[in-house]
């Protein structure tokens, strides 16, 4: 425990652990997901009593993209999120007197899960300000409420290569689950007291369902990101309504080779390289991303030795390029592809974070 030696400012400190994550891997839309090695940590002191001014929490952030992060914790998504769990428990405002230091590594809007990352650091700083202890299970139900496909949001809690799907809803509540955002997570006025708003609507109950697969240690994942940031809003909006059979098809032929494919020791980069194609959200998000054809038919592992697979990362833009050696060399030609459309990168290579999310009582 973490005390000062006033009785006044006695405190408690806790950090939380959120990883990035890479969604899809090729045929998964809104399926799979990896949790990989940078990370979202929020340091959180927590006074041990009240103290006798009501003050809302005070937000810090340092890493990247943070200057463009509201400070205010009715506007932060973190806190925001936090006070949808808090309220949904019958506790209407955060404690006073608390500190959240944010430290960011995940680029924002870049397809490595900033947003999921942020979403469940939210849920799981409600769980610890309102000390719900809530079960993993309900921790999802909120964070899906928040952000509607499961894929970042599950891998991101559970670590690890993840697969999800979300149950069937009954009429009831499907009807609870399609509430407009907003309304879960209304922007609060700078002067909202405990009385402010409405109930916020409940999520229904186990509303996501996942498995974790094997991963073989001798694979990374190299993430070359463009420096421009395309939101996922965006990027799902160019996607059609619906698909031809012969494509469902050649997606989910993949996606079942795939997921135990990667599991395999050692890899075999002919039969993964195949099974990460698809043809459900990548040949549309083309047009945002320059440059993604030619990366996604160039690097193959006769050209490239090494790469097993390639994909975008989420929705993109970043691009994700799985590996057991020639890092650099796979990076260097991506890099220099995206050069040629004038795109300017960053890029890094990045294990798979088999813990998933994390709270633990610091100093
Ligand atoms: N740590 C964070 N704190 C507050 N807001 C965040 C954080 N991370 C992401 N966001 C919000 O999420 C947005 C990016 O979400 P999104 O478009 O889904 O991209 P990504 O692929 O990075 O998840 C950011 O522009 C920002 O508004
Ligand atoms: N399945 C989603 C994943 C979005 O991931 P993000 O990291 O780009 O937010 C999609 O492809 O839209």
């Amino acid at each position: 425990m973490s005390s000062s030696s006033s009785s006044s400012t006695a405190s408690k400190k806790y950090k939380i652990n959120v990883p990035c994550t890479s969604a899809n891997i090729g045929p998964g839309f809104d399926v799979c997901g990896i949790a990989l090695s940078k990370s979202l940590s929020l340091i959180v002191t927590i006074p041990l009593q009240q103290p006798a001014e009501t003050t809302l929490p005070k937000i810090i952030y340092t890493g990247l993209d943070s200057d463009n992060v509201p400070l205010s914790p009715y506007r932060n998504l973190l806190t925001r999120v936090a006070l949808y769990v808090l309220r949904s428990h019958d506790i209407t405002s955060f404690p006073s007197g608390v500190l959240i230091e944010a430290h960011n590594e995940i680029p924002f809007g870049r397809g490595l899960g900033s947003s999921g990352a942020a979403v469940i650091a939210g849920v799981l700083l409600g769980d610890l300000l309102g000390n719900l202890n809530l079960p993993k299970s309900r921790l999802l139900d909120f964070a899906l409420m928040v952000e509607r496909h499961p894929d970042n949001v599950t891998a991101a809690l559970e670590g690890g290569f993840v697969g999800s799907y979300l149950r069937e809803l009954s009429p009831e509540d499907m009807s609870a689950a399609s509430i407009p955002l907003a309304e879960v997570l209304p922007e609060y006025p700078p002067d909202a007291g405990p009385d402010w708003g409405k109930d916020p609507p409940l999520p229904p109950k186990g509303i996501g369902h996942f498995v974790k697969f094997g991963w073989a240690k001798e694979i990374k994942a190299i993430a070359v990101s463009p420096r421009f940031e395309l939101a996922t809003a965006k990027a799902r909006g160019v996607l059609p309504e619906s698909y031809s059979r012969k494509d469902m098809i050649f997606n989910l032929q993949r996606l079942a080779v795939l997921t135990t494919a990667l599991a395999r020791s050692p890899p075999d980069p002919d039969l993964i390289y195949d099974a990460m194609g698809d043809r459900v959200h990548q040949p549309y998000r083309m047009t945002l991303i320059p440059g993604l054809p030619k990366i996604l038919t160039t690097l193959t592992p006769t050209s490239h030795p090494g790469l097993l697979g390639i994909c975008l990362s989420g929705a993109g833009p970043t691009i994700l390029a799985l590996a057991t050696h020639n890092f650099e060399s796979i990076a260097a030609e991506i890099e220099n592809i995206f050069k040629s459309e004038g795109v300017e990168v960053d890029w890094s290579l990045l294990e798979v974070d088999e813990r998933g999310s994390t709270v633990e009582e610091t100093q």
